[in-house]
């Protein structure tokens, strides 16, 4: 199903465990930061929406998503978090940059879940243009950032 065709912030809260006893990071990219930080605010105030409390949600920035993985990697090798949410903007420029910076964001998180046991959500927007980000981001498509964290609370539980 296309995003066109669900809102990204919809959830059912009666069917979300409750996260209070669970710990979160999120790390963030500042490369296109007005959208990332919509998503981070979307994925922040949907886990309290959940239960998490405040001092158990970690954030950690990074220059730009190709550096999500390393910064994701450090989170779970001197942190202790039940998963990770790593929030990325790519948007389509002049060149094939764009395909490569999103093929190694999107290998190396899948990595880091295959290599450790903390899961680590994809919530990278990978858009043509900043529209296509806009919308995603808390627009008309709603907000990744919050999807993803209903997915970071789910997959904690799952992976306890
Ligand atoms: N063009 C975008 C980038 N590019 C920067 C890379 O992510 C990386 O920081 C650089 O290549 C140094 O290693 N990053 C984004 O997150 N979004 C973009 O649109
Ligand atoms: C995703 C990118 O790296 C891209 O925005 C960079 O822009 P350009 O391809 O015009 O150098």
């Amino acid at each position: 199903m296309a995003t066109a065709n669900k809102n990204l912030s919809v959830y059912d809260k009666s069917k979300i465990p409750n996260a209070k006893n669970l710990r979160f990071g999120i790390v963030v990219s500042q490369w296109n930061g007005g959208i990332t930080e919509a998503l981070y605010q979307g994925a922040e105030e949907a886990l309290m929406d959940c239960g998490a409390l405040p001092e158990n949600v970690l954030r950690w920035d990074v220059p730009g998503s190709f550096e999500l993985t390393f910064g994701c990697k450090k989170m779970i090798q001197t942190e202790k978090v039940d998963a990770i949410v790593a929030i990325g903007s790519v948007i389509r420029g002049e060149t094939s940059h764009f395909d490569f910076v999103c093929s190694a964001t999107a290998q190396g998180i899948k990595d880091l879940n295959v290599a450790y046991d903390v899961p680590v959500i994809f919530c990278v927007l990978t858009d043509d243009n900043i529209e296509q980000s806009k919308a995603r981001s808390g627009g008309k498509h709603g907000n990744k950032g919050t999807e993803a964290a209903i997915a970071a609370i789910q997959m904690a539980v799952l992976g306890k």
